[in-house]
């Protein structure tokens, strides 16, 4: 890296440290007369930037800050966000990132990430060449098309690309000069993005077809050929298109699916844990979804292979699994079941979503719709009948779009229920009891997946992988954690649990020879070196 001077150093986001600069370091680097008298250690920064961020007015302007920050000062960004996790993760990521993307366009001050568009079909590899980085290890990828709960979002998406990258960062201490967020921009159908004057994308109808799939293998090859060492995230992507680039590139690519892949490794942790509150066996359970797409179809192949891996066989595993989409129960023979669904369609009565939790009496309920209030009272009060300790994750991102708040479910279930979701609430007093819902996000998953696949240079990202990063996010729930309802770990143990999960996925690329480099015997105090820390 090029050691900057004056001006130079003090614009440079990844070099400055702003007021922190010592007066040697000031007379050095010629910054005399460039900064106010006070050195301000990063701990004063830290206390700057928080009194900041507390007087914005709306979440919306918290994101604008912590993002002008970022393009400031990288460090302080990311001790802030290591540091404070609770409180600036909801506002880089879920929920605030979804308001950030519906207005993209109007809050967008400076580029950040690639943007590929259909014009530059055959030029790929020449855009990845623009990047100013050559050693890029992690790519987090969306077209826009499936942005959270918010559907097509076009070219705005890139908020999700920098947000998960942000995450990578922070929760797994990957090298921010590592990453690069990609916004494959192939159009958007959403006219009302179109018709904004202020729109950045590329504003035609989405490409699709043959036309579409050969942009994206172009995107891949090219990835392969410039960035040889990076693992690609695919996010967002609309499910059917998910499910296949998975299918197409996973056996040839170092690549997963988050959305089908993390969150089905972040539900399974959760179901996991649960059964230590209810005391029920992981392998008894009878688990329904409300939702077909990406994220419940991953979850559901996912719990197929842990309950293979407690003693079923894969016919009783499919059997413990029941899907419920907008039509009611999927049942064997019923019309417009999706092809990755069809294994769950059991032979069954119909019965609509209510009459099916009484007829078939499942301990866990996952939510992944993307649509709000899903899980009625009625459907919260009749688990809570027919199980002492109803699960219930509500899955769907941003808040606006759960299936269920935490105070309802707590509240519907007298305070029985043990409730996760993809958004963060805050803590529910009932009567004497304080419950802490915990997150169920991909985000415990995909940053210690991402650092593990690096740490061991895997070729490949396997179903394998993410059953032992689950088992790993499981076994790192304290006594306490559970005593206050929560699945999964506090947020300010997210470093610990990344690196917890990297570890476990080097041991499975281990196991199935997928590894590129030599590993010494100390996997743990390896991958811990392996971690970036924002210091000055
Ligand atoms: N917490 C986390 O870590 C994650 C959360 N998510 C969230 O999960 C949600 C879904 O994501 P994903 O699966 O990828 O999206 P998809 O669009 O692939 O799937 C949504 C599914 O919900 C179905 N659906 C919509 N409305 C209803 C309804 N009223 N009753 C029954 N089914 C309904 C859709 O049916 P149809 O096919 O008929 O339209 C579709 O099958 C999003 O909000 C996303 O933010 C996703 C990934 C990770
Ligand atoms: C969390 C996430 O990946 C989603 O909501 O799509
Ligand atoms: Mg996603």
């Amino acid at each position: 890296m090029k050691i900057l001077r004056g001006k130079a150093l003090l614009d440079d986001p990844a070099q400055t440290k702003s007021t922190a600069f010592t007066r040697d370091e000031r007379d050095k680097y010629g910054l005399r007369g460039l900064l106010p008298y006070d050195i301000a250690d990063v701990e004063k920064q830290k206390e700057r930037v928080l009194g900041n961020i507390r007087r914005q007015s709306s979440d919306i302007e918290k994101y604008i800050f912590l993002i002008t920050l970022l393009e400031r000062n990288q460090r302080l960004f990311y001790r802030t966000m290591i540091d404070h996790i609770e409180e600036i993760m909801p506002l880089v990521y879920t929920p605030t990132v979804g308001e950030a993307c519906k207005e993209f366009a109007h809050i967008f001050r400076k580029p950040q990430g690639l943007y590929i568009t259909p014009e530059d079909r055959g030029d790929i590899k020449l855009l990845l060449g623009n990047w100013p980085e050559t050693d890029i290890r992690i790519i987090v990828v969306t077209d826009g098309e499936r942005i959270l709960g918010l559907g097509d979002l076009g070219a705005n998406g890139m908020g999700i690309p920098i947000g998960k990258i942000a995450l990578y960062i922070a929760c797994a201490g990957i090298h921010p000069a590592q990453c690069m967020p990609v916004m494959l921009d192939v159009g958007t159908n959403n006219v009302s993005l179109r018709e904004d004057p202020l729109y950045l994308g590329y504003p035609f109808p989405r490409i699709n077809g043959v036309v579409y799939q050969s942009l994206v293998d172009e995107f891949v090859k090219a990835v392969q050929l410039l960035f040889p060492n990076a693992l690609i995230q695919f996010e967002d992507f609309l499910a059917p298109n998910a499910f296949e680039f998975l299918d197409r590139y996973g056996k040839q690519a170092r690549c997963f699916n988050d959305d089908i892949q993390g969150t089905a490794a972040v539900t399974l942790a959760g179901v996991y844990t649960s059964c230590r509150i209810t005391r029920k066996k992981f392998s008894d359970l009878t688990i329904m979804f409300l939702g077909t797409g990406s994220a419940a179809g991953g979850i559901a192949e996912l719990m197929v292979d842990a309950f293979c891996a407690a003693g079923l066989n894969k016919k009783e595993a499919q059997a413990r699994l029941w899907f419920v989409d907008r039509k009611g129960l999927v049942v064997a023979n019923r019309e417009g079941i999706k092809p990755r669904i069809e294994a769950f369609a059991h032979k069954y009565g119909r019965h609509n979503f209510l009459d099916a939790i009484s007829s078939i009496k499942p301990d866990v309920l996952i939510g992944a719709t993307g649509v709000a209030g899903t899980f009625t009272e009625d459907i919260v009060r009749k688990m809570a009948e027919i199980n002492e300790h109803p699960v219930i994750i509500a899955l769907s991102n941003p808040t606006s779009h759960t299936e269920c708040t935490a105070i309802d479910a707590y509240t519907w279930s007298d305070g029985r229920v043990i409730f996760a979701s993809g958004s963060p609430f805050k803590a529910v007093q009932l009567g004497e009891k304080l419950f802490k819902p915990a997150q169920g996000n991909n985000a415990y998953i995909f940053p210690g997946v991402g650092l593990g696949v690096q740490a061991c240079a895997a070729r490949l990202v396997t179903q394998s992988m993410f059953l032992a990063a689950a088992e790993a996010l499981a076994n790192i729930v304290s006594e306490e954690e559970i005593s206050v309802g929560a699945v999964y770990p506090s947020l300010k143990r997210i470093r610990e649990v990344s690196y917890t999960i990297a570890v476990a996925v080097c041991r499975v690329a281990l196991s199935e020879g997928l590894t590129e480099v030599d590993l010494p015997d100390d996997l743990e105090t390896y991958v811990e070196s392996l971690m970036y820390q924002p210091d000055y």
